[in-house]
């Protein structure tokens, strides 16, 4: 018996959650996510632990068990990683260098499983998972007026790299390699498959509890 916590305010990672028919509530956190690191994937990973154990640490007196899972999304682009853009220019900017190149998308993910006394002796405590996955995505070159119009759109502003491929952007991805979902921002498919290997199938977490 598990209560599923998403530790996130986006509302994409809601949405898959929802299409994938597993029961869960969202608690989104409010961390600071300024974390000094270069290397994307250690990034993402830090930036998702933190998520989780902010969110975790509310749930404290809880009795339930639970799955507190956070994630972070990046774009990695020859060596410069993409977050949010701060601004129009600074969309126009990140978009002119993903223009016409292959870049990667990184999401970290970090699970907290937390398994109460009440329910078994034996297993009672904290475990967590954490990982990224790497989603490689090749865009078509853009014209200015093509990257104008798209942040023009306002659609890029709470994007890691200053777009959405499950939106107007994706009229200009080419190839990808991976996991939609990855770029999207939670690699559910991953998701599922490490919390199997601990003997927990989500996929019967109907309605918050199992
Ligand atoms: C590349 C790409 C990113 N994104 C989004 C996914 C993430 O929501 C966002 C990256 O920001 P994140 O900091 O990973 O997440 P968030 O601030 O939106 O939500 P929270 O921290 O509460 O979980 O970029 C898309 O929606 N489509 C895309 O194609």
């Amino acid at each position: 018996m598990y209560r599923i916590i998403l530790a996130s305010g986006s509302p994409r990672r809601k949405e898959i959650m929802n299409q994938m028919g597993i029961g869960f509530e969202t608690v989104p956190s409010y961390v600071n996510e300024d974390i000094k690191e270069s290397d994307p994937s250690k990034l993402v990973e830090a930036l998702a632990s933190v998520k989780a154990k902010e969110v975790a640490g509310r749930f404290a007196d809880e009795r339930e068990n639970l799955i507190i899972i956070g994630a972070d999304t990046v774009v990695y682009h020859k060596g410069q990683v993409l977050g949010k853009p701060k601004d129009r220019d600074d969309a126009i900017r990140m978009l002119n260098g993903l223009s016409g190149d292959i870049h990667d998308v990184y999401t970290g993910v970090a699970i907290i499983i937390r398994r109460n006394k009440s329910d078994n002796a034996d297993i009672n405590g904290e475990e967590s998972i954490v990982f990224n996955v790497r989603t490689r995505v090749s865009v078509k070159l853009l014209s200015k007026e093509e990257i104008e119009d798209y942040v023009d759109s306002g659609e890029p502003y709470d994007k890691a790299g200053a777009y959405a491929i499950q939106g107007e952007f994706g009229i200009y991805i080419k190839e990808i390699q991976g996991d939609y979902y990855n770029v999207v921002g939670f690699p559910i498919a991953r998701i599922y498959e490490e919390l199997l290997k601990k003997g927990i199938n989500i996929k019967k977490i109907k309605k918050g509890i199992a």
